[in-house]
């Protein structure tokens, strides 16, 4: 038999790509295509579906012309994607009721006020789901289309309409979409909805009550590395097994390698997210991270996680580059940032869609604070890179604190970490080294191993672990003391976004 594959979908926030990976985990093939981000109003942020999907099947093929591959080829294909983006279609016809909501919107305030208010405040599920109730995650972006789009309550409950994260509207799409698709997801996408126990892996109905959400929205909630069906006969992968499904940050932490308790990855793409491998205990978080699944492999034990969670870092950079116009390339920022020496005293805290981890203040708006005359685009640009840094560092003070883990390096990926004056300060304000990998596309990496897991391409975890191989590291080169002032500085500026919000309605 010829040499096999295995291809993985990430449906991200900016752009769809399909990645095709031989045995060694080594990429063989990729397409990508970005996707217009749709801003109607001041904290709103929708994606067109229809447009993902045709992206979807689009780079499919692209990503199987460029590796000269049929669909006979491929043992299996996994699905990663930006979670908490929620939408709503009719399950009859296949059309979208609205734009997919997208995590980084922020219009659905209001609605977890009124949520909290029934009694708990942002606390209110938090025993039960790991998350604080927060703009961020899919179950109030459901409430709001059900409560605004004319006849969608009514359509919901007669049974015609259904949620799903991208996961879900992919699956379903390419098992046949009103053609008998599949309505499903898996933990790891679930526990972003604010709807999931996170003890039983099951619908938790008095949430979904609580949120107006009739029960038969919801999909079926699955394993996150199982065949769960096959390509339609029309697809681009006819009859490859669909077999891994993991959100695309938990993908990272798989196809990073962190299959052990204690064992962490920093993504830094649109946002950054950080997330600790807690094994099969669920570590509840007092310093403003979230519980979250980890993976579900099959029937094995449920497999947890601490996460840290960015709204904003390369998106920052886009924003320079697009509102700015700064710079042309989001590669660019590096250049800008080494024509000066430091920061010039000047912080910006990207607070666009309030803060997230460890703050949760959905009343934070963006601040550049410490600016003189003196500061220059240089220093603006330093600024940028800085501010994903000192995000991360919190993020990983609150991680030491909730679970105890002293972390000696820590392993990067995303599209920011070939700037390596980013990386170069990370591991400088961190104090610990930070690695990256040979392979940096761990998300779709991840969704790769999950699927062939499933098929038996990869016999055991311990393959992946096989497959891991570092590429850089960057040593911690930066004086104790320079290292907390600058970090006080930044504690600082960040306390300048509060309270700017006063009523988002
Ligand atoms: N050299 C660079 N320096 C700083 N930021 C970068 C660089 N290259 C890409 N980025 C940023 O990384 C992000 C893209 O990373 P990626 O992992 O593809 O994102 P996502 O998966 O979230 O869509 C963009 O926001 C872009 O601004
Ligand atoms: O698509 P990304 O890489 O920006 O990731 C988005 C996250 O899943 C949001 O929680």
């Amino acid at each position: 038999m010829s040499e096999q594959f295995v291809a993985a979908i990430d449906q991200g926030t900016t752009s769809t790509r399909c990645m095709i990976f031989n045995h060694e985990g080594r990429v063989v093939a990729v397409d990508q295509k970005e996707h217009e981000q749709i801003f109607p109003k001041a904290g709103w942020v929708e994606h067109n579906p229809v447009e993902i999907w045709e992206n979807t099947r689009a780079v499919t093929a692209g990503a199987l012309a460029k590796a000269d591959l049929k669909a006979e080829d491929i043992a299996a294909v996994g699905i990663t994607n930006q979670r908490e983006t929620a939408m709503v279609w009719d399950k009859n016809t296949g059309e979208p009721v609205y734009n997919a909501i997208v995590w980084q919107d922020t219009r659905t305030d209001a609605i977890c006020q009124q949520l909290g208010a029934l009694g708990g405040g942002a606390e209110r599920y938090k025993d039960k789901v790991g998350l604080p109730l927060a703009t961020y995650f899919s179950g109030p972006k459901v409430r709001w289309i059900l409560d605004n789009v004319e006849g969608a309550r009514e359509r919901a409950e007669a049974g015609d309409l259904v949620f799903g994260n991208m996961d879900t509207w992919t699956v379903w799409n390419m098992t046949g979409g009103p053609d008998g698709g599949l309505h499903i997801t898996e933990p790891t996408n679930a526990s972003r909805t604010l709807m999931m126990d996170l003890d039983t892996l099951t619908w938790d109905e008095s949430i979904a009550k609580d949120m107006g959400i009739p029960m038969s929205m919801l999909p079926e909630i699955k394993s996150s590395s199982q065949v769960y069906g096959e390509v339609r006969p029309r697809g681009v992968l006819a009859g490859v097994p669909i077999s891994g499904i993991l959100g695309d940050q938990q993908a990272a932490t798989f196809g990073q390698a962190c299959l052990s308790p204690g064992e962490a990855k920093n993504t830094y793409g649109t946002g950054n997210f950080m997330l600790l491998n807690t094994g099969t205990e669920k570590v509840p978080s007092k310093n403003g991270l979230l519980t979250t699944v980890c993976y579900k492999i099959g029937d094995q034990p449920t497999v947890y996680a601490l996460e840290g969670s960015i709204a904003v870092s390369g998106s920052l950079v886009q924003w320079v580059r697009d509102n700015l116009g700064l710079i042309n390339s989001a590669p660019e920022i590096e250049d800008l940032a080494k024509s000066v020496e430091d920061n010039g005293g000047c912080y910006f805290v990207p607070a666009f869609s309030g803060l997230f981890a460890p703050y949760w203040r959905s009343d934070a708006r963006g601040a550049i604070v410490g600016l003189t005359r003196y500061v220059n685009k240089g220093h603006i640009a330093r600024a940028v890179l800085e501010a994903t840094a000192f995000q991360s560092k919190e993020v990983l003070d609150a991680m030491n604190a909730d679970s105890g883990v002293d972390l000696t390096a820590l392993k990067v990926d995303g599209g920011m970490v070939m700037n390596e004056t980013l990386m170069q300060f990370q591991a400088d304000i961190l104090g610990v080294p930070v690695i990256r990998p040979v392979v940096a596309e761990t998300t779709a990496l991840g969704a790769a191993y999950a699927a062939g897991l499933a098929v038996g391409f990869w016999a055991t975890e311990d393959d992946i672990r096989t497959n891991w191989a570092e590429d850089k590291r960057w040593e911690p080169n930066m004086e104790e003391g320079a290292r907390a002032k600058a970090y006080a500085s930044w504690k600082k500026a960040v306390t300048k976004t509060f309270d700017w919000v006063e009523d988002e309605a």
